[in-house]
């Protein structure tokens, strides 16, 4: 194995983490248990990284700090089997022999229980090492247990939590962006984008008498033509582009470069890759697209009123 699958905890989009409240608990573990170190270590590319370190001087790893995975330090056991580890003395097991913990910094003994997302994936660790030989209680044993329970139910709630979020900025019928979700993005969009000079441009687009179409074929069939429409539109788009359901049968495009944006070329693009999977529909569409000076504060609603009126043009043209 290269490296753990996973994303360093501090990438992930979670903000509600207690850290201060991690931070007692580390500590916590190294006072009950007498101990020079303890910490809450993570699984992530770097291999094992700390994540809360005990603030103790006996403390030799700080936050931040990471084992390679060629490295043979305690937690990889842990992590990969996803079950505790308990060594009393390293010297007496030929197996910790290698060990930089041991051999460098004379941690010769660990107990360690593993720290698991709810979904059971490996988090990373609660350990608790010293530099004597330990002969913990039982009872001492299971409060670590315990207490590595607490992480695990704290990132259980994170994991719902960032999920909700996600979830709440996404329109289930389609998968793509809701009015929310665009919104949010649109603001931090034109932040950088002021800062870095970008400019950007936005289409709004409005379905043609699509009541019609309900009315003809069916909501069932509607839902349909949404669906396959809001796949068409993140076909033609790039991923850096942001598209979203505003509602309704109303879809808002943000497109993020600097680079010309063929319309008629999209336009075109949109109505094959609908034709391909509907050849008997066709879903007309009205659009309207403008170009956004980002370095003036430009509000999400001043420009969809732009966007919005270069749109109903198009549409009166075509009546
Ligand atoms: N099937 C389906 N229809 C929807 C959904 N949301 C909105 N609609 C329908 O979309 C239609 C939008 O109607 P209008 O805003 O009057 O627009 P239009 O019929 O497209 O007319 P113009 O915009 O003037 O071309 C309404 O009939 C809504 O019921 C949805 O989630 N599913």
């Amino acid at each position: 194995m290269s490296s753990y699958p996973y994303k360093s905890f501090h990438e992930l989009s979670v903000e509600e983490i207690d850290w201060q409240r991690w931070q007692k608990l580390v500590n916590t573990v190294a006072n009950l248990f007498a101990a020079p170190a303890a910490f809450v270590t993570q699984a992530s590319s770097k291999g094992i990284e700390v994540l809360v370190a005990s603030e103790l001087p006996t403390t030799h790893y700080s936050p931040g700090g990471a084992a390679g995975m060629d490295e043979n330090v305690y937690c990889h056991y842990v992590v990969q089997n996803s079950l505790p580890l308990y060594v009393k003395n390293a010297e007496q097991h030929p197996e910790w022999h290698s060990n930089p913990e041991y051999t460098e910094d004379n941690y010769v003994s660990y107990l360690g229980y593993p720290i698991l997302w709810p979904d059971g994936t490996s988090f990373g660790t609660l350990c608790v090492m010293d530099t004597k030989t330990s002969d913990y209680a039982d009872q001492l044993v299971n409060t670590l247990e315990l207490m590595s329970e607490v992480l695990n139910s704290d990132l259980a709630h994170l994991y719902t939590e960032s999920q909700l979020r996600v979830e709440s900025r996404i329109d289930p019928l389609t998968g793509i962006l809701n009015r929310r979700g665009f919104e949010e993005a649109y603001e931090q969009y034109r932040r950088l984008s002021q800062r870095l000079g970008r400019k950007a441009k936005l289409c709004f687009i409005d379905l043609d008498d699509f009541k019609k179409v309900n009315d003809g074929l069916g909501h069932e069939m509607g839902d349909k033509l949404l669906q396959v429409f809001a796949q068409a539109l993140a076909e033609v788009t790039r991923s850096t582009d942001l598209v979203c359901r505003w509602g309704g049968d109303e879809f808002v495009i943000l497109f993020n470069s600097d680079n010309k944006v063929n319309l008629k070329q999209l336009i075109a693009r949109i109505n094959e890759f609908v034709h391909e999977r509907y050849p008997a529909h066709t879903i007309g569409f009205s659009s309207g697209l403008v170009t956004l000076d980002l370095n003036q504060d430009n509000t999400l609603e001043r420009v969809l009123i732009d966007a919005d009126k270069a749109m109903y043009q198009q549409k009166l043209s075509l009546k």
